[in-house]
């Protein structure tokens, strides 16, 4: 794939493979019943007709409905199969972790506006009284901590790269949360904001283009780039880049990331939280990870290899995942939120 194609084709929707469940507990997750039920609920002819008789492309909708629908039977709604998901967790102990951006609040031009409603900080509160709860972001922790605005969740900014607990006095709180609790790339702070002063002086011809200091990484978003710039876009990011051998570029939803060449990343996050919670080498926890994006990846496939848990996709189209679940958009994430603190709290009435 060219860079410019890969670019044109970041939130576009790519034929995915079966991930390979290998896991300890659940061989095959989630159980062929779920995956029969989610994929026969969607395999409707009735509507797949009527849905490409309005948008007038018979011939092209057939094929991409079955293969929306093979991606559906590989990686149903969570909702859908919530009950199934509700068995499997039964008498371990729920660990939850949300991305922000796409996730919690709908993907906007200006990622400085993309707040979170009251609703799904309703929901967030929610789940953090039952569960201990983490936000993984690559947004800098304070920048998303002014979004959530909950001080009972633990946080994990800049990609996992930037971890504190919650206040002493919130109920899931360790002894050892106060204060920051792990920081692997403080080193890069002077290099990361060299390179912001670079790369904003650097890309300002581009009409559009942003530069975002997230604290120990970058991102340059071109969501607002007309299409034909983004290849100069790339090119003047890697350009400033060739000089700093250390840092590493990756991909988002209309966005270029820069981070240390260090082996951490959401994925190292989400283990560090379960053994800071105490659940190093557990078989009695179960985790749940929500996310949409690329860099939510490395933490799906914590999860596949630990056979442990679950990850749910975030997207309204098939893509490449190792998630197990997916959601739409983060309406259905609100949702899925409170039917998790529905169920748990009809488990302590009974
Ligand atoms: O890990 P996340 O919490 O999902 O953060 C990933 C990036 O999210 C933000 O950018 C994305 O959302 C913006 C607001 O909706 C949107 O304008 C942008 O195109 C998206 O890429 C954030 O601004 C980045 O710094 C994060 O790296």
């Amino acid at each position: 794939m060219t860079k410019h194609a890969a670019f044109a084709a970041e939130d576009a929707a790519v034929a995915a493979p079966a991930p390979a469940q290998p896991g300890r507990r659940f061989t095959s997750y989630p159980p062929s019943s779920c995956r029969t039920a989610a994929a026969q609920g969607r395999r409707d002819p009735g509507a797949a007709g009527a849905a490409a008789r309005a948008t007038g492309s018979w011939l092209n909708a057939v094929p991409r409905r079955a293969e929306h629908d093979d991606w559906m039977e590989k990686h149903p709604s969570a909702l859908a199969g919530f009950e199934s998901m509700l068995a499997a967790a039964k008498g371990k102990q729920v660990v939850m972790f949300l991305d922000y951006d796409g996730t919690l609040s709908p993907i906007v031009k200006d990622p400085d506006t993309a707040v979170m409603t009251e609703e799904m900080r309703d929901a967030v509160r929610g789940v953090a009284e039952h569960f201990p709860t983490a936000i993984v972001s690559g947004r800098c922790r304070d920048k998303v901590f002014n979004f959530v605005k909950l001080a009972e969740l633990y946080y994990a900014g800049s990609h996992g790269m930037d971890i504190k607990g919650p206040t002493p006095e919130s109920k899931h709180a360790k002894a050892k949360d106060e204060g920051v609790l792990c920081q692997p790339a403080s080193e890069f702070l002077p290099v990361i904001d060299e390179v912001y002063r670079a790369l904003t002086a650097t890309t300002a011809a581009i009409p559009g283009a942003t530069v975002e200091n997230n604290k120990f990484c970058l991102s340059v978003h071109f969501r607002c780039v007309q299409e034909e710039k983004w290849r100069a876009l790339e090119e003047q990011v890697r350009s400033v880049l060739k000089e700093y051998p250390d840092l590493r570029l990756t991909r988002g939803r209309k966005v270029l990331e820069i981070r240390p060449s260090i082996k951490w990343d959401k994925g190292n996050a989400l283990q560090f939280l379960l053994e800071a919670l105490g659940f190093a080498d557990s078989n009695n926890v179960f985790p749940i990870y929500i996310g949409d994006d690329r860099t939510d990846e490395d933490a799906f496939k914590v999860l596949r290899d630990m056979g442990q848990g679950i990850g749910i996709l975030v997207s309204k189209i098939p893509k490449e995942t190792s998630a197990s679940y997916s959601l739409r958009e983060p309406s259905e994430v609100k949702e899925f939120l409170h039917k998790l603190v529905k169920s748990k709290q009809s488990t302590q009435r009974d």
